[in-house]
């Protein structure tokens, strides 16, 4: 045995890894030599496999059988010896017990002795390859192998490894170069990983260099721009080298009126506190308005008038226990069990007749002749004009009616009988339509009103909820110039409680005290309702009778 094997680098082989260290071969031997102390040696086979590596016999069972006796004993003494080593080894732990790998690629030297690859450190073995692992690859297999088959060649045979070894030296040589191949590969793969690191880190480095540079640069600029503005009185030959800013230039169309300016939609701080100042303002002006409409104390026969008509703002149960029909649609003919005597009395004779459509004009000179007592009806959009007349003539449908303020665009004039010229004026203020059409039949109805020769009266509608507007008083204004004759009526007085309708009527009273062409009372009805058609009726039907033609 080789002294050099002693380290115990050397993988044991299954068959040697048994109880003691012993192999079968070694123990059967060792039996047949207590035993039969002549008949040692027959059935020794060497403890390795050289027999298969190496292709020789190691079995000293021919030689004994071929040769004589002598060399019987030479041979039952070798293997004496050989059992006895094994034995020894064994116990000790040196050779075989412990398990221990052994490569040779690299340190094996050219005679295929492990002489320098024994005491190869554990490290050196497994940058070459690792064996243990169970995903050996084919390469690290072969090397293996190969090392265990130079490791089995120095610890057999010895003689025949002068000749064996010039084969297997051939063999390692090219193994190991293969392996230094494989490994250089590999070594290079860890390099290109490595460069790629140090690649990146110097780019890292060139990034924060080139940052550091630009806010280097900029503080600089910076610096630059201030000493400029300081300077800027004293040399103006160093502002003129300065690199000039391209002024921004908004063009608008001159004739585009919808191009404005971005400052005037610019919500400003001071701006908002105007804004919110005024509208306090009108909200407070508006406060003082309702508290100066519920301060109004209308007067006791204002109230009573508003009582006895049911006016306002009622209950179905009301209307219909005073007698009104609130199923019809259109409740002219209101009181529904009222005898003919009654009848008589509310159905006035001029509004019994027919009503028939008579001219409609959208010029002064499309007027009809002024035959007939005319009564026309004026006011703002949708405040109830054309809804009136139908009310008051109970034929339904001869006038058009429409929620769209500015449906009546023309002056139309309608013909009850031969008594009376009822006149249905375009409303005034909002209302659907091109500014210029409403300018146009704005100024007609002005020119109606105020150059009418067979205009008896005109009944200006005013809506209960929200009272005289501007328009209104301009409209009044000229028809106390024209001295025309007006009278307020209020409509849609369903609509609000039966105090307001008396509060309103009070408040346009006192507003109108002073004018003089204008006609009191003041006539609260509802169209819807039919609340007041009757007054309105008894009033417009007295105009008639005393009129003169
Ligand atoms: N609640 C209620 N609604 C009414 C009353 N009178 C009219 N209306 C409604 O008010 C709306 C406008 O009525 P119109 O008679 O067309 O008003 P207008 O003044 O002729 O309107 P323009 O022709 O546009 O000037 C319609 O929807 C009517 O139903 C009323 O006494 N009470
Ligand atoms: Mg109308």
């Amino acid at each position: 045995m080789p002294a050099s094997m002693g380290s115990g680098n050397v993988k044991p082989r299954k068959k040697l890894k048994l109880a003691n260290g012993l192999s079968k071969d070694a123990k059967k031997s060792v039996e047949t030599l207590d035993s039969n102390g002549k008949r040692v040696g027959t059935s020794i086979k060497a403890p390795n496999r050289e027999n298969e590596t190496d292709g020789v016999s190691h079995s000293a069972d021919n030689a004994s059988s071929k040769k004589g006796s002598r060399v019987k004993r030479m041979v039952r003494s070798n293997a004496v010896e050989e059992v006895y080593e094994a034995l020894v080894n064994a116990k000790s732990g040196i050779f075989y017990g412990k398990k221990k790998r052994v490569y040779a690629h690299r340190d094996m030297d050219n005679k295929g002795t492990l002489e320098n690859c024994v005491g190869s450190s554990r490290r050196r073995s497994l940058l070459i390859a690792k064996p243990s692992t169970r995903k050996m690859d084919l390469e690290t297999q072969e090397k293996f192998s190969d090392s265990r088959e130079s490791r089995e060649n120095t610890l057999y045979d010895k003689g025949r490894r002068s000749n064996n070894s010039e084969l297997s030296n051939e063999r390692n040589s090219r193994k190991v170069k293969e392996i230094r191949k494989v490994k250089c590969a590999k070594l290079d793969g860890y390099g290109e990983e490595e460069n790629v690191k140090r690649k990146f880190k110097e780019r890292k480095i060139l990034d924060q260099s080139a940052s550091k540079q630009k806010a280097e640069c900029h503080s600089r600029f910076s610096r630059k721009k201030v000493q400029d503005k300081k300077n800027l009185g004293e040399d103006l030959d160093v502002s003129e080298q300065r690199p000039k800013k391209k002024k921004q230039v908004i063009r608008i169309d001159p004739h585009d009126t919808s191009n404005k300016r971005l400052d005037d939609g610019v919500p400003s701080k001071d701006n908002n506190k105007k804004k919110q100042e005024d509208s306090a303002k009108e909200k407070a002006v508006e406060l003082s308005k309702n508290a100066q409409f519920r301060a109004i104390r209308p007067s006791p026969s204002i109230l009573s008038f508003v009582e006895d008509n049911l006016l306002g703002r009622r209950r179905d149960i009301l209307l219909k226990r005073a007698g009104y029909n609130i199923e019809l649609s259109a409740p002219l003919d209101n009181i529904a069990f009222s005898t003919s005597s009654e009848r008589e009395r509310i159905e006035e004779p001029v509004f019994r007749n027919k009503l028939e459509f008579l001219a409609a004009a959208k010029v002064s000179s499309s007027f009809p002749p002024a035959d007939l007592p005319e009564i026309a009806f004026a006011g703002r959009s949708n405040v109830g004009k054309s809804s009136l007349l139908n009310a008051l003539t109970r034929q339904w449908g001869v006038v058009r009616t429409s929620d769209k303020p500015g449906l009546t665009q023309t002056i139309n004039f309608f013909k009850l009988g031969s008594k009376m010229c009822l006149v249905d004026l375009p409303g005034y203020g909002f209302a659907y339509a091109k500014e210029e059409v409403k300018e146009a039949w704005e100024e007609l109805v002005k020119e109606y009103v105020s150059t009418r020769l067979g205009l008896k009266r005109v009944c200006l509608l005013i809506d209960t909820k929200w009272g005289m507007k501007q328009t209104d008083h301009e409209l009044i204004d000229l028809m106390e110039r024209a001295q025309t004759k007006y009278q307020i009526i209020l409509t849609k007085t369903d609509m609000v409680f039966p105090i307001d309708v008396a509060r309103r009527a009070m408040q346009i009273e006192e507003n109108l005290k002073a004018h003089k062409s204008v006609v009191q009372p003041v006539v609260m009805v509802s169209s819807k309702s039919g609340a007041g058609i009757r007054s309105l009726r008894t009033v417009l039907a007295k105009i008639t009778r005393f009129v003169k033609l």
